[in-house]
């Protein structure tokens, strides 16, 4: 059944006791009043998005509309995408509607099956759902861009990246299953806003994790906090649970944008002296944590219709944060003013100085497969879209020209302002 999953949507059940990622809050509310501190004792117990869709419940609405009429013929449309799961023109948002917005479970389970994880580690099936419903639910899905269709679209791409043969036949079982619960993890409970905006307002994740990887290690112990309260693991021995988490935040830690460069330039010299050797379980991490990284940032490298609503949905998010920033008079950050920034410029910026260099790596290292030069043309006609679409958005403010313009600019710099997200 696809339609089951929304099982933990009760208000009595709240879990763990990492914190939640409350913007508003951080921002400094007015509460005074002996009802606003009752609710803001009950926010405390709940992460943003548990605390809302807990709100939703003792409201009485409902979280999402129902499907229940159209049910069967939705879950046989699902199956029927599932089983194209490893093509690249997958379509995520579709799958999201399909699924009646279980993405995120439906296609880690199906991928859990298909790998024959379960059995190989004796994982208990409702103990698996449990996990990923929580996790599905603690992705926002209020945030245009870092939501759980996101995370759904990362799994997918990632599951692409490990079938790819020079990986495929190395992987162990162990791999597979920390590399797709990784990439079904690595943004949750992502409040919309990036670190510099966690930084400036004092946000306690921010202290907490000491201006570094403040988000991604949010993600990191959220899932653990999550896989300890399923209890999918606790049948494994204590040193396999720890290695596990060890490993999961390896991963995740290594999606942090700002180290991208480090990243790449061990891979780099990796491929330059020819030395990757797949049996070594230190090399099968790194090339584990590229592929990861290539996951998350692929949308570029879709098919234009559906590239194209991830760089909206992308920009939009920014530019949301842009307008928090300007309503609490802190500094702007670069790429999110909407008054001087635009779709096309953000992305033709991105491909060129973040995307591409990732992925000419990711193609040579796999000896240039069907799907790494697809990757790349996607990538390549989709720049030249949003080239053409330029010509009709708002004129740049100085200083935020295009790429074609900039001829002189100084790349690092370029780099630096998407390391700033
Ligand atoms: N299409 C895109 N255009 C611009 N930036 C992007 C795009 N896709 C992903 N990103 C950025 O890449 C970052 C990867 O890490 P995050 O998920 O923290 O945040 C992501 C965004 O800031």
């Amino acid at each position: 059944m696809l339609g089951d999953v929304k099982v933990r949507s009760q208000a009595s059940q709240r879990r763990g006791s990492f914190p939640y990622v409350e913007v508003r809050l951080s921002l400094g509310g007015s509460a005074s009043s002996g009802r606003e501190c009752q609710r803001r004792r009950v926010r405390r117990l709940f992460s943003c998005q548990r605390y809302l869709h807990a709100g939703q419940l003792l409201n009485g609405r409902p979280r999402r509309p129902s499907l229940h009429m159209l049910d069967k013929d939705y879950v046989g449309q699902a199956k029927c995408m599932l089983l194209k799961v490893e093509n690249w023109d997958f379509d995520t948002f579709l799958f999201e509607r399909l699924t009646n917005g279980n993405e995120l479970v439906t296609l880690t389970c199906h991928l859990f099956h298909k790998h024959d994880l379960l059995r190989h580690f004796d994982l208990d099936l409702v103990k698996l759902r449990r996990f990923l419903v929580m996790l599905q639910d603690d992705y926002h899905n209020q945030n245009p861009f870092h939501n759980a269709v996101h995370a759904a679209d990362v799994t997918q791409a990632m599951n692409c990246y490990l079938k790819e043969p020079k990986l495929a036949s190395h992987l162990t079982p162990w791999d597979v299953m920390v590399g797709l619960l990784a990439a079904s993890a690595h943004d949750v409970d992502h409040p919309g806003v990036n670190q510099p905006f966690l930084v400036k307002t004092n946000h306690h994740l921010a202290s907490l994790y000491q201006n570094n990887s403040v988000l991604e290690k949010h993600h990191w112990r959220s899932a653990v906090g999550m896989l300890r309260e399923s209890r999918l693991f606790d049948h494994l021995p204590t040193d396999k649970r720890h290695q596990f988490e060890t490993d999961l935040g390896s991963l995740i830690l290594a999606t942090d944008i700002t180290r991208q460069n480090d990243y790449l330039s061990s891979f780099r010299s990796h491929l330059d002296s020819n030395d990757l050797s797949l049996a070594n379980v230190k090399h099968r991490h790194l090339v584990l944590q590229i592929a990861l990284k290539c996951a998350d940032i692929c949308n570029p490298c879709r098919m234009w219709n559906i590239s194209k609503r991830w760089s909206e949905r992308v920009c939009e998010e920014f530019f949301n944060q842009g307008d928090l920033e300007k309503k609490y008079n802190v500094d702007v950050s670069p790429l999110c003013d909407r008054s001087t920034q635009n779709v096309p410029n953000i992305q033709i910026n991105f491909m060129t100085y973040v995307v591409e260099p990732l992925f000419v790596e990711w193609a040579r290292f796999t000896g240039y497969t069907l799907l790494s030069r697809t990757m790349l043309a996607h990538m390549r006609l989709n720049k030249a879209s949003w080239c053409s679409l330029q010509n009709q958005a708002t004129p740049m403010a100085e200083g935020h020209r295009s790429d074609e313009d900039t001829d002189n600019d100084d790349e690092d710099e370029k780099v630096q302002l998407f390391s700033s997200l």
